[in-house]
């Protein structure tokens, strides 16, 4: 998951950089690995910075100072194709045709194909194994087609309609051309998420400043009304003068992840008219049901009800009310350490879980505790953590999850490609007890789950639910897909090394990026679209 975000102040030469940072601020949660603003100037000249890192490394006043001008986009990245490697750290740029800057969340799953059209077709070099270059340098193509020498919405509507024929697979994306505008759209499933929200403009001015972000909780810190999100399969362009918005896929059925509302997104934002924490809430209400009829069927009895931090708190404390047992905060989080889940590679989120969670003996001592979590991905969390209630004492210690189990690989911008790194493929509820050391394992039923959010917004009729069920909304993912992407990403290939796009970059196309990597600015004076500090912390 990434966070995207894009910002056009009706003054062009107001400055944008700063309020694009405190806003990727606010996405941190969608991506740690990296993080980027490209800036458009008055004269439509673009200034970069991007970096491995997280906003509050890679941004100090020195580097926004450098970043001028009105308008931009900007990006927190979670790798999920590619590699962690800086040189994909986004937004990208291409020089032609317009000038773009591009930023992308999701995942696409005909990389291996569009790889081929730009070879043997579009004639356009792809210098990274990055999905999102690659999208980027679709929209390009399309754009060129148009042939035109000063482009307008039509020709960008057109654009992007013709990608959205050509890439399959996940895509909420932000995009600004030079001296233009900026541009989101959404794929036609509309897996991910992106919205758009507007506030006037600051002084005397009477125009308005737009911005677009992954989540609404970056318009409400911002002062920015009219939350709306992007439709699946719409365009929105916004200039100084005008916003333009269009369908343009053909139809598809809407089908947002849920797994955005049980862990990826923040509690509170609204995606697609659900607000996350009430979502959590109800996950917490309906899994209280489950709990109390496992639990009647083991004979068993729980003392206190004790969250996972951060994300299952929400859920656990209307768990705990439901079951009238007592809520008790056992695991104190460290504040300096951010997600485990999108760290890479798993030694460091095995280390990391063990620095962020420390377990409060007087909470767990001689008690049966109900420890909750949001999910059950690898397993990585809850087998540090009930050994910890273990060594502090507790005497049965049982696990609620506010997802089904995890079973299938994700292909729409999770890290989980593999399905033999989810602790619960292939095996049944006891032997995943077994395998995390617990007494016994509780998982919500996937009706529940999806009834838990549908209920706030009964217009959505389907969600992504491939990680439960195996089942992919777009198509195109076979059984060879799947075991060619576990090949190419399982867990510990993909950490550092860049290559690994479905579709396979080799040894040469490694070393190449490698050498450019390292040589610093591909283009531009160094004030402009070159690089101001992407080596520096990388
Ligand atoms: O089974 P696993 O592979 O460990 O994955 C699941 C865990 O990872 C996430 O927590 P994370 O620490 O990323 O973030 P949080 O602080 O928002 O809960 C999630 O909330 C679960 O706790
Ligand atoms: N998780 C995401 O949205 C990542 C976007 C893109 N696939 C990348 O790896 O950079
Ligand atoms: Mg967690």
């Amino acid at each position: 998951m990434c966070g995207i975000l894009g910002l056009l102040y009706h003054d062009p030469n107001g400055d944008a950089a700063a309020e694009i940072c405190e806003g990727l601020s606010l996405l941190q949660h969608r991506g740690q690995d990296a993080c980027g603003i490209v800036t458009c100037g008055p004269k439509g000249r673009f200034y970069q910075c991007k970096a491995n890192g997280m906003v509050r490394d890679v941004f100090d006043t020195n580097a926004l100072s450098t970043l001028i001008g009105g308008m931009g986009i900007g990006h927190v990245r979670y790798p999920t194709a590619g590699s962690s490697h800086h040189a994909e750290a986004q937004p990208f740029y291409v020089n032609s045709p317009y000038g773009i800057v591009f930023a992308h969340n999701g995942n696409l799953i005909n990389t291996a194909s569009l790889l081929q059209f730009m070879d043997a077709t579009a004639h356009r070099h792809i210098n990274t194994s990055s999905d999102s270059e690659l999208l980027l340098n679709i929209f390009a193509d399309n754009l060129q087609k148009t042939g035109k020498f000063r482009i307008n919405e039509e020709d960008i509507f057109t654009a992007i309609g013709g990608l959205m024929e050509q890439c399959k697979g996940a895509y909420a994306c932000v995009a600004m051309l030079a001296g233009f505008g900026i541009i989101a759209f959404r794929d036609p499933n509309g897996i991910r998420p992106v919205g758009m929200a507007s506030r006037k403009a600051q002084g005397p001015d009477t125009g308005r400043d737009y911005l677009f972000a992954s989540e609404s909780v970056v318009a409400d810190a911002s002062g920015f009304g009219d939350w709306e999100d992007v439709k699946p399969g719409e365009a929105v362009i916004i200039t100084r003068n005008s916003v333009t918005r269009r369908i343009v896929a053909q139809p598809a059925p809407f089908a947002p992840d849920i797994f955005e509302y049980v862990y990826f997104a923040r509690p509170d934002s609204v995606l697609d008219g659900v607000s996350v924490y009430r979502s959590r809430m109800a996950m917490g209400d309906a899994l209280a049901e489950e709990v109390k009829r496992v639990l009647d069927e083991n004979s068993l009895s729980v003392d206190v009800v004790i969250p996972v931090p951060d994300t299952s708190r929400v859920a656990a404390l209307n768990l705990a009310q439901k079951l009238q047992l007592p809520y008790r905060e056992g695991f104190i989080k460290n504040r300096y350490v951010g997600r485990t889940f999108i760290m890479p590679g798993q030694q460091m989120r095995r280390k990391n879980v063990r620095r962020k969670l420390n377990a409060m003996a007087l909470e767990f001592a001689n008690k049966n505790v109900l420890i909750v979590d949001d999910s059950i991905v690898r397993g990585t969390t809850s087998k540090e953590i009930i050994q910890m209630a273990k060594d502090v004492g507790a005497k049965k210690v049982i696990v609620a999850s506010c997802a089904p189990p995890i079973r299938y690989s994700n292909v729409y911008g999770i890290d989980m490609p593999s399905r033999s790194e989810l602790v619960a493929h292939n095996r049944d509820t006891a032997s995943i007890a077994q395998t995390i050391g617990a007494d016994l394992v509780i998982f919500q039923t996937l009706p529940d789950l999806i009834a838990s959010v549908r209920q706030f917004n009964p217009s959505i009729t389907k969600f992504d639910c491939s990680v439960f069920t195996g089942e992919y909304v777009t198509g195109g993912v076979d059984e060879e897909y799947l075991s060619r992407l576990e090949k190419i990403r399982a867990d510990n290939t993909n950490a550092v090394r860049p290559n690994g796009i479905a579709g396979g970059a080799d040894v040469v196309q490694e070393s190449r990026e490698l050498a450019l990597g390292c040589s610093g600015p591909m283009n531009g004076a160094d004030d402009t679209i070159g690089l101001h500090n992407s080596w520096k912390l990388s």
